[in-house]
Formats: structure tokens, C-alpha cells, sequence
């Protein structure tokens, strides 16, 4: 029975049965002792100031309210930000996730984009001139790459930068309705600047598009500015919090020195010179889809936290005739929605670590004027990028439903997480557009294998034997389910090679044998995202120290990723005989077997990601399980309760009641 006060009786059974520390394991995430205290000491500051608790509850507030309470914290946390010194970007993530979760900034993209690009795209003179401006948002700024007609092929953008050498300026325009900038954040009410991606026109050649620093709006009236047309682009499916704008440029001249200049330049006399790499300028890009993957492992670790604490909590239906009724997370079939999930966002988590490290790396190389790395980068990035969103946007969707009717209310916490996440599957390139890049990579690699020459160590699989079996026995050893994987990949790769070779011998052209192909190339690029993410939780698990119940409770859940991985995906993986029916079978019994071995550990592993109740916001997933009672104020707290009897009853129902219309007629 769970009692109204303390810790609900179940969940406390739960924590009692565990099979390793919490807080071990929450070292082990963050890596290391250390690094939890600081981030519990972030956390703190946020959540136990009372600046952000005297707003009214997000989800009782309008548009506009949502607007501006979120602006408001974001300038105070840039305000906190400075006084305490924080600099690391990973102790500002931490701050900012406790101080306003999922509660998108409204300069937001000033703080992840705009100073970045200047920081990495611009020339040492425009740092100086900008970045302090920008620190002390006096430029507050956007990234204006889309428009209204092309998102995602970038070298079709309409919008033109034309060089005068006469006055040493550029002449921007927005030639076509589709040429206008559409969605950039923060872009409709917030920013005075933009970095607006355009298509450069000197000497009159068109040489690319290439970024320029425009100033939209006056700096002390925040009035737009002559030939500048701008707004917010009104409601979404989310975001309320953030003013994606358009803009329109008519002719609005800025001076020479405002195109960024680090890598491609423009000369007085209207000279072009090339950047080294000319997608060197999709630099920003790069960091955005890298950072993601952590921001979509964290939705859905929350997720999880709410779902799975819930279903400790949750009781239905009695399970022999006037017995007790059972928690619902002892369904076995609330367990196969929820615990592949639990492992997912782990996954998930290890996938960001090793994105971010690998990007500071690659990018220090690429600063250093090495450049070899930048296929890889951009091939991996864009597909963790794609891979993590989808799995956890669908992932946090599942753990809503498992929540039942209380899912579907505002008081779960579920819906804010949902839709600050899943555009994270459109913006920063559309994923099966980013799936397609993978694709294009696998298949110079691919080409690469066929002539003999070295493959990156990450693309060594591709060389395996395809006529070789799976090793799987009753063991389920996790070095046979990583030898699955990269398996199927290489096969699908194979097999999408071999659909374009045949369609070219058929007749087609490259690029036709490309589009018929596209699919295929899909399956190939997903499976080979599925195997790297795959291997990296094994070797997580497998190379990495850490106290041994962890290591072993962590070794279940990773077998859980990878075994629920193939049975889900059983097609792809038997099409070549590669398991024979009695291994199908193993791994079929071995799941059944992983649900039960990680069922008392489901509670651990959600508190050991450590989120406090005042981050995940939310009535079900409450640290001490008292779901109910917290229901019952949120319901009472709604301004629907205000009143007892609305106006409306007056202005509508009671005449209704009385047969009058009259009111309609008048509209
Ligand atoms: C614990 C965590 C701690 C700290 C966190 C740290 C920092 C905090 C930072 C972030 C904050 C946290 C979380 C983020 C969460 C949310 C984000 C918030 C807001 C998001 C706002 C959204 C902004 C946007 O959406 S901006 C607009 C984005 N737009 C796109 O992405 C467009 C997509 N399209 C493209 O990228 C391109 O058009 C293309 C599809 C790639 C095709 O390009 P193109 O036509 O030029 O290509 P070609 O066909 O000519 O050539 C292909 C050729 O180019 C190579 N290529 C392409 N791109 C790259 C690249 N980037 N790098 C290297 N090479 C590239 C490609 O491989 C081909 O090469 P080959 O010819 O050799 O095959
Ligand atoms: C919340 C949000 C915030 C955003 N913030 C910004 C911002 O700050 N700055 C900015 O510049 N932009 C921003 N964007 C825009 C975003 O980057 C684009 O919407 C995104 O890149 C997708 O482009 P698109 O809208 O043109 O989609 P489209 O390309 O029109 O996609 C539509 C469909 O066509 C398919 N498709 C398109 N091309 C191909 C292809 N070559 N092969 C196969 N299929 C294809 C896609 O897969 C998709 O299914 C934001 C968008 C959102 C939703």
C-alpha cells in the first residue's frame, strides 16, 4: 500500500533491491566523483534559487507569456553565468538544464550559433570587433540559413550578396517570396544581427554562398532598419518560448568587412579567393548536430526516469481474481516498451560523450589547418545526429503512452520533453537527408574496399567475410552481438552498392542510379549508425573501469540494447542465413530473460542519472512517488479552477439551457 507521506512503499522496495550502488553508477555516467558534485552544485544553484520558481508553471502560460518568462531566465542565467564564472560549455549545459528545462532560450541561438560561427568562421580583426558586443549582448544575433523555399539544399539558397568594389560594400536582397529567411530562432522579435547565409556575387561570378555579419534592427530603438522586413513566424507544433522569424533584405548595404573572412575572402578590388575546404562555412552545422546527440539522450533518459518511476508506482488490475493488483511495470510487456528504452538512453549518452570528445578533437585538428578528418566528422556527426533524435524522439512518445491516460496531461512533464525534442529529427539537417550524407560516405568507403586501399578503423568491419555465420550460442556473448551488427551493415552496404552498379549497367546515370537507390542507402547508413552505436556501448562497458556490480547490472542492460535491436530488426539480419532458426530462437528466449534480470535494477538505473524533481517537472516521475497527491494539486492549481463558476457558464450554457441562441445570430 503506498503511504501519502515519505517515500512511497514501493518505490523504496524498489531501491532496496537493487543490485549496485546508485551513486557508483552515476560516477560512472558522468565520469567521475568530481564531476557529479560539480554537476549536483550546478544543479543546485538553479533549482534552489528562487528567481525561477516565481513564474507561473509553463504549461499555464500563453505564447507570450512563454515568450518572455523564458527570456527573462535566460538573461538571468547569462546574467549567473558570469558572475560564477562559468565558462565551460558543459557547466553552463548543466546550469541552464536545471535553471529552464526544455524551455528553448529565446537566445538560444545567439549563445549555441551566432558566437560560435563568429568565433570559428570569422577573421581575428571581426572577433575583436564582434564577439565582445556579442558577450555583452549588445549584438544579440541568429543563424539565417534557411528559407521559405529551401531548408535543406543550402547551395540553392536565393538569398544574394553582390559586391560593389566602387564602395566597398555588399548589396543584400531577398529576390523571391521563397528567398526569405524562415525559421532561424530568435530571429522574429529578439535579435538586432544576423549572420545571414547568402549567395556571394562578385566580379559577376557567383562564388557560393558565404555567411555576412547584417545588422536587422537599431540599436537603441530596436526598430527594424531601412530595407529589413522582419517577424515571428507565429505558432508551432512547440517552441513557444522562441520567435523563429523571417526576414526580408531589400538592398541593405553592408561594408566589405562584415562577409567572415577567416577561410574565403573577398578583396577590395572584388577579388574572390577560396576557402581550403568549401564546406569549411558549414563548420556551426557540424557543432549543433554533435551537441545534439547528448540534448536527445538526456530527453529521453528523462523519459525514462518518469516512465519507469511510474510504473513502480502504478498499480492495475488484480492479477488472480481479488488478489492484490500488480505494479505495472511488472507487465512484461510495459517492461519490452520500457527497459530497450532505459538501455537506448544509455546508449544513447555513451554515443554523445564520444561525439563531443570527438569533435573538440577533430575540430582542434581542423583549426591547426589539418583538414584529412573532415569526412569522418561530418559523416559522424550527421549520422548520431539523425540516429539519436529519431530513437529518442519515438522513445520519449513510448514512454508517454506507457504512462496511460496520465501521460497524455501536462502533469507527466512527458509533452514539454516531446516537443523540445523532436525537432531535433528536422532542424540541423532533415535526418533522412543526414542519413543520405552517411550513405554517401559509406559508399566512397566502400569503393575504397574494392580497390584495396585503407579503410578509417571504425569502417574496418566492411571487410568481413559475408559468407561467415554468426558465432551466437546460448552465451549471447556480446563480441557475436557486435560481429551482428556490423554484419548486416556491411551486407546492406553491399547491397546498396550493388543496386546503384546495377542500375548504371542498366543504362542509368549516377545520379539517377542514386535516387533508385536512395532506400537501400538508408537501410545501410541506419544499420551502420545502429552498429557504431552498438560497439561503443560494448567497448563502454567492456574497456572502461568501474566498481563491479555496476559493470555487471550495465553489462545486462547493454546485451538488453543490442539483443531488442536484432529481434526488432529480424529481417535485416536473417536475409542471408547469417542466424540459423535455433539462434533466432536463443535470442528471442535471451530477451525474455534480460527483461527479468533488469527489472529490480529499473529504478537504479533512472535515479542513477540523478535529475532532480525540480528538473524533470513532473508529477509522475517524482523522486519520492507520491504521483497522486501531486496530481490532485496540479488539477487544483489549473486557472481553469479559479473561479468555480466560469463566466461562460453566464454568457453560454445556462442560456443554452434556456433554449436562447440569440448571442450567435448576433456574431
Ligand atoms: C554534455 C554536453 C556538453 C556540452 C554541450 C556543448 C555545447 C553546447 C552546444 C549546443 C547546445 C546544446 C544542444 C543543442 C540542442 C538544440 C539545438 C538548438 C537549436 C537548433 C537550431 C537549429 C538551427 C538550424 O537548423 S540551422 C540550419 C541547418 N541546416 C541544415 O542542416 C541544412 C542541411 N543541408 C546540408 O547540410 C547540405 O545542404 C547537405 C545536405 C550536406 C548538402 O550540401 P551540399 O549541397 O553543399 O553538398 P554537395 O552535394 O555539393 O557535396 C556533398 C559533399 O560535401 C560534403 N559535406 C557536406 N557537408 C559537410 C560538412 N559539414 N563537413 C564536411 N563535408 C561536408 C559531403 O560529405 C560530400 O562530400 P563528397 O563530395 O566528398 O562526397
Ligand atoms: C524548430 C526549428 C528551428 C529551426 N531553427 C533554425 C535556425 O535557427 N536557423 C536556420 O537557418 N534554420 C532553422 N530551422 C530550419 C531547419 O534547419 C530546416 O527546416 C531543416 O534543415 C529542413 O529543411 P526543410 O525545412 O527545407 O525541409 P525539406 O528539405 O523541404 O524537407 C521536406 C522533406 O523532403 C525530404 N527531402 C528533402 N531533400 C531531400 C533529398 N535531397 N533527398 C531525400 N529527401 C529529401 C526530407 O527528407 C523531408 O522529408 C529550424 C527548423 C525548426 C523546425
Amino acid at each position: 500500500m503506498a503511504t501519502t507521506t515519505g517515500v512511497n512503499s514501493d518505490l523504496a522496495k524498489e531501491r532496496n533491491n537493487s543490485t549496485f550502488d546508485v551513486e557508483e553508477l552515476s560516477n560512472f555516467i558522468y565520469r567521475g566523483p568530481e564531476k557529479v558534485k560539480r554537476r549536483r552544485y550546478l544543479h543546485n544553484l538553479a533549482t534552489k534559487d528562487p528567481f525561477f520558481r516565481k513564474f507561473k508553471p509553463w504549461a499555464f502560460q500563453t505564447r507570450e507569456e512563454q515568450y518572455e518568462i523564458c527570456l527573462q531566465k535566460h538573461l538571468y542565467i547569462n546574467k549567473k553565468c558570469k558572475e560564477l564564472n562559468l565558462t565551460e560549455p558543459v557547466d553552463k549545459f548543466f546550469y541552464t538544464e536545471a535553471a529552464a528545462p526544455h524551455e528553448n532560450s529565446p537566445i538560444g541561438l545567439h549563445t549555441v550559433m551566432f558566437i560560435p560561427t563568429i568565433e570559428k568562421q570569422g577573421t581575428e580583426e571581426q572577433k575583436k570587433r564582434w564577439l565582445p558586443l556579442a558577450e555583452s549582448l549588445k549584438m544579440i544575433g541568429t543563424y539565417a540559413q534557411t528559407e521559405m523555399g529551401h531548408g535543406t539544399f543550402i547551395r540553392g539558397l536565393e538569398t544574394t550578396a553582390t559586391y560593389d568594389p566602387r564602395t566597398r560594400e555588399f548589396i543584400l536582397n531577398s529576390p523571391t517570396i521563397t528567398s526569405m529567411k524562415y525559421w532561424p530562432g530568435n530571429l522574429g522579435k529578439t535579435t538586432n544581427h544576423c549572420l545571414v547565409m547568402a549567395q556571394l556575387y562578385t566580379q559577376g561570378k557567383n562564388c557560393g554562398i558565404h555567411m555576412f555579419m547584417v545588422q536587422i534592427r537599431d540599436l537603441e530603438t530596436h526598430m527594424p532598419l531601412a530595407g529589413i522586413e522582419v517577424g515571428d513566424i507565429g505558432p508551432k507544433f512547440g517552441y513557444g518560448t522562441n520567435d523563429n522569424g523571417f526576414l526580408r533584405l531589400s538592398n541593405v548595404r553592408i561594408p566589405r568587412e562584415n562577409m567572415l573572412m577567416r577561410y574565403s575572402k573577398v578583396l577590395e578590388d572584388g577579388t574572390y579567393v577560396k576557402p581550403p575546404n568549401a564546406k569549411i562555412a558549414y563548420g556551426s552545422m557540424v557543432l549543433v548536430r554533435a551537441a545534439i546527440v547528448t540534448d536527445a539522450a538526456r530527453a529521453l533518459a528523462q523519459a525514462c526516469v518518469i516512465s519507469i518511476r511510474y510504473s513502480a508506482v502504478r498499480r492495475q488490475t488484480e492479477v488472480s481474481p481479488g488478489g492484490e493488483e500488480a505494479q505495472i511495470i511488472d507487465y512484461q510487456t510495459q517492461q519490452y516498451r520500457l527497459f530497450p528504452l532505459l538501455a537506448t538512453s544509455y546508449a544513447m549518452y555513451f554515443a554523445g560523450r564520444f561525439m563531443y570528445d570527438f569533435y573538440l578533437k577533430t575540430t582542434a585538428e581542423i583549426e591547426g589547418g589539418n583538414l584529412d578528418s573532415m569526412p569522418q566528422l561530418h559523416a559522424i556527426s550527421a549520422g548520431l545526429k539523425a540516429f539519436s533524435s529519431w530513437m529518442c524522439s519515438a522513445g520519449v512518445e513510448t514512454c508517454r503512452l506507457c504512462c496511460g491516460g496520465h501521460g497524455y496531461s501536462h502533469a507527466s512533464g512527458l509533452p514539454k520533453i516531446y516537443i523540445d525534442v523532436v525537432p531535433g529529427c528536422t532542424y540541423e539537417g532533415e535526418n533522412n537527408v543526414m542519413m543520405l550524407q552517411v550513405a554517401r560516405f559509406l559508399m566512397k568507403m566502400y569503393g575504397k574496399l574494392q580497390n584495396g586501399e585503407a579503410l578509417p578503423t571504425f569502417m574496418q568491419y566492411m571487410s568481413t567475410d559475408l559468407n561467415k555465420k554468426s558465432c551466437m550460442t546460448e552465451e549471447v556473448a556480446l563480441n557475436c552481438l557486435v560481429m551482428a551488427y556490423e554484419h548486416r551493415a556491411a551486407r546492406m552496404i553491399r547491397d546498396a552498392a550493388a543496386s546503384m552498379e546495377k542500375l548504371v549497367q542498366s543504362g542509368k546515370s549516377p545520379v539517377e542510379a542514386w535516387n533508385g537507390s536512395t532506400v537501400m542507402l538508408t537501410w545501410a547508413a541506419i544499420a551502420h549508425c545502429h552498429a557504431f552505436v552498438t560497439k561503443l556501448f560494448v567497448e563502454t562497458v567492456v574497456k572502461s573501469r568501474m566498481d563491479s556490480k555496476v559493470q555487471s547490472a550495465l553489462t545486462s542492460l547493454c546485451k538488453l540494447y543490442a539483443v531488442h535491436g536484432i529481434v526488432e530488426n529480424l529481417g535485416g539480419f536473417i536475409q542471408d542465413q547469417f542466424f540459423d532458426s535455433k539462434q533466432v530462437k536463443i535470442l528471442q528466449k535471451k530477451l525474455m530473460q534480460l527483461l527479468a534480470e533488469i527489472r529490480p535494477n529499473a529504478v537504479a538505473f533512472v535515479d542513477a542519472f540523478d535529475y532532480p524533481d525540480e528538473v524533470l517537472q513532473s508529477c509522475l516521475g517524482r523522486y519520492d512517488g507520491q504521483v497522486y497527491q501531486a496530481l490532485y494539486d496540479y488539477a487544483k492549481s489549473s486557472p481553469m479552477n479559479e473561479k468555480e463558476v466560469l463566466d461562460s457558464y453566464y454568457k453560454y450554457i445556462k442560456p443554452a439551457q434556456n433554449g436562447k441562441y440569440q448571442q450567435y445570430s448576433k456574431l
